[in-house]
């Protein structure tokens, strides 16, 4: 394991060249990974591990459109796709990769065929964490471990595909064999990670919750709907408002700031726009520090685990919020993008 200083912190960091694939499947080599739920990341961990030579089995409930969706991918019924109990009893690490709500409704089933010197996975500190509103409490004779990649199950599946890895986080909950810390990185390689971070189970879901609720997801939906409002009724054309809100970010100034960093980015725009820019990042700060604090404080008192499952348990929750969606991409807003997006002039 490396350690590595990120501004003046030491931090530990795995690497896939002192912990390569090769390892991993030694170390795993006696065991049967259960995937267990099929939805975003449940694809794409267990096909990286597939791809990647381990013993892989996927566990869903049967004649839902994940299951069908297993079976296209080639999980094949009766040999590597299961119901979800008889994947979890054949299953000696069972990934509990079914939604995070979900995972609630299913905790007795795994919870019975957790036996002696199993291994319960999660890519999300929530279930364990907020085990007062989950009631999720492994057996003490179980290993409890984590790898949480850091960005969509699509994206974990496209970015190995392509040869490279996407970032993930990991940690041990509970080490009831002794060889939890060399298993969670063997899965976090397994699932085709690129670096490990260390962390702890409630790190990993404080900081998750915050970042997909803040300027991952809601703060940066919400900040484009508030300058796209203002351009148009500022009189601005939608494709004027959309180009300068939406497309220009994710095309140009976006990979600007993945490639290099802010700054770089910055000095790749004219002395006009960095000047404007440097003036208004602080009042954006203000504005909107005070909404991370009190989002950060809602994640840490359990308040968003509670509402994630009570909205996430209430009967026809999934419609509601497809409906929501839906009005989400039926807005001008993102009809606009639709159609500014059938304009580009590079390949898809
Ligand atoms: N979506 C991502 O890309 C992503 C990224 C990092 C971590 N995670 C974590 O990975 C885990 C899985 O997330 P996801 O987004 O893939 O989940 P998801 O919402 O896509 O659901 C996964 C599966 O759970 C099943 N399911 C839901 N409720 C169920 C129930 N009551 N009984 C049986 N099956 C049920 C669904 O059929 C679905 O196939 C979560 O802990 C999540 O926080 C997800
Ligand atoms: C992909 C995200 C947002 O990083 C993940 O945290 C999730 O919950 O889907
Ligand atoms: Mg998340
Ligand atoms: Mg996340």
């Amino acid at each position: 394991m490396a350690t590595i200083k990120f501004g003046g912190v030491d931090e530990t960091v795995i690497t896939r060249e002192e912990f390569p694939l090769a390892k991993a499947r030694e170390v795993l080599q006696d065991e049967v990974i259960a995937v267990i739920g099929y939805g975003v990341q449940g694809p794409g961990q267990a096909l990286n591990l597939r791809d990647n030579g381990f013993n892989v089995i996927v566990g869903q409930r049967k004649n839902s459109s994940s299951w069908q969706k297993a079976l296209n991918d080639g999980w094949v019924e009766g040999e590597t796709l299961f119901t979800i109990e008889e994947a979890a009893e054949r299953g000696t690490i069972i990934a509990n990769l079914l939604s995070d709500a979900g995972q609630i409704a299913v905790w007795p089933t795994l919870k019975e065929r957790l036996t002696a010197g199993k291994s319960l996975y999660f890519s999300h500190g929530f279930g364990i964490t907020f085990h007062n509103h989950t009631s999720i409490v492994p057996p003490a004779d179980v290993d409890v471990i984590l790898a949480a990649p850091k960005g969509s199950g699509t994206s974990l599946r496209r970015l190995y595909l392509q040869g490279g890895g996407l970032n993930s986080s990991f940690a041990v909950y509970q080490n009831a064999t002794g060889k939890a810390y060399e298993k969670a990185i063997a899965m976090g390689i397994g699932i085709g990670s690129g670096y490990l971070f260390e962390t702890d189970f409630q790190k990993e879901v404080y900081s998750d919750l915050t970042g997909e609720r803040g300027i991952l997801m809601g703060a940066l939906a919400g900040v484009i709907e508030a300058q796209y409002q203002v351009l148009r009724q500022r009189g601005h054309s939608p494709s004027e408002a959309f180009n300068e809100t939406v497309e220009e970010l994710t095309q140009s100034l976006v990979p600007l700031v993945g490639e290099n960093g802010m700054d770089w980015m910055f000095s790749n725009c004219s002395v006009t726009a960095q000047r404007g820019a440097l003036d208004w990042k602080g009042r954006f700060k203000e504005a909107t520090l005070p909404v991370l604090n009190e989002l950060y404080d809602s994640v840490a008192s359990g308040a968003e685990a509670e509402r994630t499952i009570q909205r996430g348990t209430t009967p026809g929750y999934r419609q509601e919020l497809e409906a929501e969606l839906q009005e989400l991409r039926e807005s001008e807003l993102w009809q606009t993008g639709a159609r500014v997006r059938e304009l580009r002039s590079v390949s898809k």
